[in-house]
């Protein structure tokens, strides 16, 4: 495998990345990954249909003794797209090398990966969403027909100079497939969109990477820790170091309900996968708005938080849990979000807030 040195610095992270059930990798997860990641298909687990067609995908190439078709992977960080990309290249016995979109702001960047591949070589590229428009526009000829146009000098006397590249397989990621301009989306032969994962298929994450960092967990152990993890298999296995440490510390080193529930209680993450900024965006809204309609700014100054923080980092989950909903009059809070904190919504009066249309008296 051959990373891409010019690939961006965490210096850029964004707001909320060091949270426990944030999303993104942090350092440890970087270290830790590379060891819990599934090598085959038959290890990688969930997402079944995905998996299904990617086989048939791969094994049809393979039959063929060609390069494996362009395949775009979408869907919300931490669900597994690298993972997929080193078993697409596992699966084909080809290298792979790994950059992304950020890191090649300009063609000539593209071209330099490009012309130095070698036959079969997988590339992954990493939030493709993000690649500058030159360095686009030069991917769909590299994709369609494994040729690139690399331009020297400048103005009038510029020159376009050929160059053939050997055929290899492009896996695109993106978190949102709808983000990507159609000419680029149209020259992958297989998108597969990655669902977040269901808390069955969390626990066998669970229980495989248990095995795997030698740690000894139960079946109750393990759906605790899954029920937390947002769906998502990297929060399922950083859960389940922090878990794993507090086990080792305060009890004998195995994982039960218990010991799990104990564990993140310590971490401030709930039994439904909340955190504390979670919970302060909910409770203000409950408790100082009465569940709303307001205005993002005000709740942002409510928890005292920016803005964008209390939109990108926490509204996502909250309306994806269909705890909040974003209303073109504000932010409401749903039945569900009442019983979650377990409070009691105030009884509205007929014909006043619009929330009352929405849930019922
Ligand atoms: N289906 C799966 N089965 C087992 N482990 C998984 C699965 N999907 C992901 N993981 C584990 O979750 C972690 C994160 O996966 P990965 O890095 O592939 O996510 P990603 O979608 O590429 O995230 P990002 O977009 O942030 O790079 C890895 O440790 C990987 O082993």
């Amino acid at each position: 495998m051959n990373w891409d040195d010019t690939a961006p610095s965490t210096e850029d992270a964004p707001a909320g990345a060091d949270r426990l059930v944030g999303p993104d990798a942090d350092g440890e997860d970087t270290a830790v990954e590379a060891a819990l990641r599934p090598k085959d298909l038959a290890e990688f687990v969930g997402q079944e249909r995905v998996r299904e067609q990617l086989d048939l995908v791969l094994r049809a190439a393979r039959a063929r003794g060609a390069t494996a078709d362009h395949v775009l992977l979408s869907g919300a960080p931490g669900l597994g797209k690298t993972t997929l990309s080193m078993i697409i290249a596992a699966e084909m016995g080809a290298p792979i090398r790994i950059t992304s979109g950020p890191a090649i702001q300009h063609a000539g960047d593209l071209a330099a990966i490009l012309s130095s591949l070698q036959e079969g070589e997988v590339l992954f590229l990493d939030e493709i969403h993000r690649m500058s428009r030159p360095a686009e526009e030069m991917l769909y000829m590299a994709m369609e027909d494994f040729r690139v146009d690399v331009i020297v000098g400048k103005g009038p006397g510029a020159t376009a100079i050929p160059l053939e590249l050997p055929p290899f397989t492009l896996v695109g990621a993106t978190t949102r497939a709808g983000l990507l301009p159609p000419p680029l989306r149209d020259r992958f032969g297989f998108t597969a969109h990655m669902e977040f994962y269901a808390p069955a298929e969390l626990e066998r994450v669970i229980h495989r990477s248990a095995g795997l960092l030698d740690v000894e967990i139960d079946a109750d152990g393990a759906a605790e820790i899954a029920g937390r993890s947002r769906g998502t298999p990297r929060i399922a296995n950083r859960l389940l170091r922090r878990v794993r440490d507090y086990a080792q510390v305060k009890a004998d080193g195995l994982i039960t309900r218990e010991i799990a529930s104990q564990a993140l209680g310590v971490y401030e993450v709930d039994a439904r996968g909340l955190d504390r900024l979670d919970r302060a965006v909910l409770t203000a809204l409950l408790k100082l708005f009465g569940g709303g309609p307001v205005g993002l700014s005000t709740l942002a100054v409510a928890v005292g938080e920016e803005r964008e923080t209390v939109e990108e980092v926490a509204e996502p989950f909250l309306v994806r849990e269909g705890l909040l909903a974003r209303t073109p009059r504000g932010r409401i809070a749903t039945p569900a979000a009442w019983a979650h904190l377990g409070l009691v919504p105030p009884q509205h009066q007929p014909g006043g807030s619009g929330q009352q249309g929405l849930f019922g008296p």
